[in-house]
């Protein structure tokens, strides 16, 4: 996991983020995290406390027999110490539940907001940004999904039992030097022993894990692809060595799972007789310091020594921490470069000139690579001009860069070399969203058949398998009904590319219009049509022009209507290459 995201860091060019720089982002919270760290702190005094409690329970529990108001002394110390438990538990109980819930409100903000900047900052990205592989979607929806959510962990209510933890041992070896320095330092000694031992089994149980994993993952691979071909594998009778394959792989895992289960038994038992072997130490050398008459107060032993060993118990809660803490630190780091990223074209800015558009585009020289394919010169010095209202068609071989230029005056990418500009004004300086205000974009692909509304819906439905009512309900579920209803022919309107085409006419009426043909036969009327070639505009003029002049564009109409004829038969013709050069 650690290692996968270094590898992401990497690719990335992202560094780790530590605890300072996502509290950073977590500013709003602050208030909230101090208070919450104040009760984890508060609830950090009572284990000492409790440890303080504990001894004094056992001198009560032990009286002087000889003493006469022995009864009257328990009685009273009984009552005394019950309600200090109950404090405890008052103490503990509302510490806690601030901690968890305020700790865990912040987290749960952190992300929300962390969240909506990155996908905020993902929409203002241009296209160059989405053509890069490491920003697919499926990356991009990881990001999302489960980075961000990771980065919470370095400030949920774990990092309240750190706090916890540092406040209580430190209370605790206070105590302890303060009733028997010398029992102190024993046990100080000892216990270190305890974290080794624990940290030995954590780091070789990890080992194990890593490998083990490999080796299972060779196996899941040869279950999966056996039952994908399994048609192969019949075909072919692989079956029995594809078994064999299979328990081969799982030999491994297996036989190592075993030695694990051994090796965890070994390491279990000697962290949890070492805890014992504390105590027996510490009671050994506690007797040797009272008889050397070190120690005037038997019971400071036993204070030393719970002070320790109960305090020392909310380290392993606080060890839960770190491992999360790293994988937010990793996460953090991938989540905060995607935040400072910065677009060349900002689909959001408010920056940029507002200028009255009227619809005059030129492209003076314009080169264009894309920045994912650098050695392709895609556009090379690419001259183009179009008046308010006039209708532009681009024509030309398939690949040539029509749909860059497009792509250019929507803005998606800026040019290398050479501007476009839009009633005398360069792209790079107006408002991006301004600009696409006054464009629309048509797929040239049409979605629907040319036939009526009611056959595109029951298409390939066979006859009699619906009802009336059935269609008007998708046609409401798809919210096309009342338009519909509207139409002079209602369901029976004739729609697909003939009718799209009209409806573009009628739009295209008073505006300025640029068309990436693939059908010629949609072209004619233009007032213009320019043949792009590898990049360049290499003829220009009307229909009737190109035609006469028995050019490119005169070659590029005569190779249709060769290819139309032999699609003829087939029913739709815009997508079925014919109509693509
Ligand atoms: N985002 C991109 N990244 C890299 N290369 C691209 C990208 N988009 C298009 N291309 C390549 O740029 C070249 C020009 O593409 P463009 O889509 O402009 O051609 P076109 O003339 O519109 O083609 P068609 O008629 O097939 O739609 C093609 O070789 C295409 O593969």
């Amino acid at each position: 996991m650690i290692n996968c995201h270094l590898s992401e860091l990497e690719e990335e060019g992202a560094a780790k983020a530590n605890l300072f720089r996502i509290l950073k982002y977590a500013r709003p919270e602050w208030l909230m995290l101090i208070f919450a760290t104040v009760n984890a702190i508060i609830q950090g005094c009572v284990f000492p406390a409790f440890s303080l409690f504990f001894t004094q329970i056992i001198e009560t529990f032990s009286p002087d027999l000889n003493d006469p108001n022995w009864r009257d002394k328990m009685r009273k110390d009984g009552h005394f110490w019950a309600l200090m438990f109950l404090v405890l538990a008052g103490v503990m109980g509302i510490t806690m539940l601030f901690q968890a819930t305020f700790y865990g409100v912040s987290a749960e903000r952190l992300t929300k907001r962390l969240r909506s900047k990155v996908f905020r900052n993902i929409m203002r990205m241009d296209a160059a940004y989405f053509d890069n592989p490491r920003h697919s979607p499926g990356k991009i929806s990881t990001r999302l999904a489960s980075d961000v959510p990771t980065v919470k962990s370095a400030i949920d209510y774990r990092i309240g039992s750190v706090f916890n933890s540092f406040v209580s041992v430190s209370c605790g070896i206070g105590i302890a030097f303060y009733f028997c320095w010398q029992m102190a330092l024993l046990v100080l000694a000892i216990f270190p022993l305890l974290g080794v031992a624990q940290g030995l089994q954590m780091k070789f149980l990890a080992g194990v894990a890593g490998k083990d994993a490999k080796e299972m993952e060779n196996s899941g691979k040869v279950a999966l692809e056996a039952i994908e071909n399994i048609r192969t594998v019949q075909a072919l009778t692989l079956q029995k060595r594809l078994y064999y394959h299979f328990c081969h792989h799982l030999d491994r895992p297996h036989r190592m799972n075993r030695r694990k289960a051994l090796l965890q038994g070994l390491s279990y038992g000697f962290a949890s007789s070492i805890f014992y072997f504390l105590y027996a130490a510490s009671f050994r050398f506690g007797v040797w310091l009272i008889f050397a008459q070190k120690v005037n107060n038997p019971m400071n032993v036993l204070r030393t020594l719970f002070a320790i060993s109960f305090t020392a118990g909310s380290l392993g809660w606080a060890s839960a921490y770190f491992p999360e803490y790293a994988k937010a630190t990793f996460a953090a780091g991938l989540i905060f470069k995607m935040l400072e990223e910065e677009p060349h074209i900002d689909g959001m800015t408010q920056n940029g000139k507002r200028p009255k558009i009227s619809g005059a585009v030129d492209l003076i020289k314009v080169f264009f690579r894309y920045p994912e394919r650098p050695d392709v010169t895609i556009l090379e010095g690419l001259d183009l001009s179009v008046k308010p209202g006039e209708t532009l068609a681009l024509v030309g071989p398939s690949g040539c860069g029509k749909s860059t230029v497009i792509s250019l005056l929507e803005r998606f990418y800026d040019p290398l070399d050479g501007a476009v500009i839009m009633d005398g004004e360069d792209l790079r300086g107006i408002n991006p969203t301004w600009l696409r205000s006054h464009m629309a974009l048509v797929s040239q692909e049409p979605i629907l058949f040319d036939t009526s509304i009611r056959s595109n819906i029951v298409y390939g439905l066979p006859e009699g398998s619906y009802t009336e009512d059935q269609i008007i309900e998708v046609a409401m579920k798809a919210n096309i009904h009342n338009f519909v209803s509207q139409l002079p022919d209602g369901y029976e309107t004739r729609v697909g590319d003939k009718l799209v085409q009209e409806a573009l006419d009628k739009a295209s009426e008073g505006r300025t219009c640029i068309v990436v043909a693939h059908r010629l036969a949609t072209i004619v009327n233009a007032s213009k049509i320019m043949v792009v070639k590898q990049g360049k505009i290499i003829e220009m003029g009307t229909h009737n022009e190109l035609m006469q002049k028995k050019g490119a564009y005169w070659a590029l109409t005569q190779k249709q209507a060769i290819k139309q004829n032999a699609t003829s038969d087939q029913e739709s013709d815009d997508e079925g290459g014919a109509a693509k050069f």
